[in-house]
């Protein structure tokens, strides 16, 4: 799904990621971890195309990245869904419309669309509230919503950057368990966190692979977490 080789990434001449090589499997679930600053949410850029690396290569569902023109991203933001670390929307449309908004973009057919927007909304727990204004919710909820607004193109790999950032516990694992669902319908999932018990409270629900940054390297994390 994801493939680096010797991939790196510099701001303004300085490198911030060095020589990454890796291969994220269809199917996979892979945590990301390492220091504030140290180039998490620049290597999830660089998985779904919105970076493209100075150094070596990064393929995307098969392709190189560095190859790609504007119709090739366009494709791929639709296989690829992607939870911001700020989640933004826009504040002058409901919750229902925000999260239906990727579908109108893309120029779907809303009334003849199999995707069922409520049933998605009541998967993240959001049925009562779909008539919300993005200022009205919660930090939970608009972070479950992020989440549906990823999904709604049914992504074959979704990326989520911090998506517990500003939840508490109960409803950190209550956002994990949707994308262990994901997974478990054969999605591949990416998640950067910075909160080491959320990834071992995982562990017991599905088989992830846990990478670190470190010293502007992508490193593989020992079983000791
Ligand atoms: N557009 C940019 N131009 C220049 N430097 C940048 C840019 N974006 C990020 N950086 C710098 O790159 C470094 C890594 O940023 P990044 O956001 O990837 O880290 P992170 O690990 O996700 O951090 P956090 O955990 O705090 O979100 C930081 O020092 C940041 O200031």
């Amino acid at each position: 799904m994801i493939e680096l080789e010797n991939a790196a990434y510099s701001y303004g001449g300085a490198e911030l990621l060095s020589d990454m090589s890796l291969q994220l499997g269809a199917g996979s679930f892979h945590f990301l971890t390492g220091p504030s600053g140290a180039g998490k949410t620049t290597f999830l850029k660089l998985c779904y195309a919105e970076l493209v690396p100075s150094a070596g290569t990064v393929r995307l569902l098969g392709q190189d990245v560095r190859q790609m023109d504007r119709d090739d991203v366009a494709r791929l933001r639709r296989r690829v869904g992607v939870v911001h670390q700020d989640c933004q929307f826009l504040d002058h449309l409901s919750l229902r419309e925000n999260i239906a908004l990727p579908l109108e973009v893309s120029g779907h057919d809303m009334n003849a669309d199999s995707i069922n927007l409520d049933e998605l909304l009541g998967w993240v727990g959001l049925a009562e509230r779909a008539r919300a204004l993005p200022p009205e919710l919660s930090g939970g909820e608009r972070q479950r919503a992020a989440l549906a607004r990823a999904v709604i193109m049914s992504p074959d790999v979704i990326i989520a950057d911090e998506p517990t950032g500003n939840i508490d516990w109960e409803m950190s694992l209550r956002l994990l368990t949707l994308l262990v669902e994901l997974n478990k319908m054969g999605k591949t999932i990416v998640i950067a966190t910075h909160d080491l018990n959320l990834i071992r409270a995982t562990k017991a629900e599905v088989s992830a692979r846990v990478l670190r940054i470190a010293n502007r390297r992508l490193q593989l994390a020992g079983s000791d977490l």
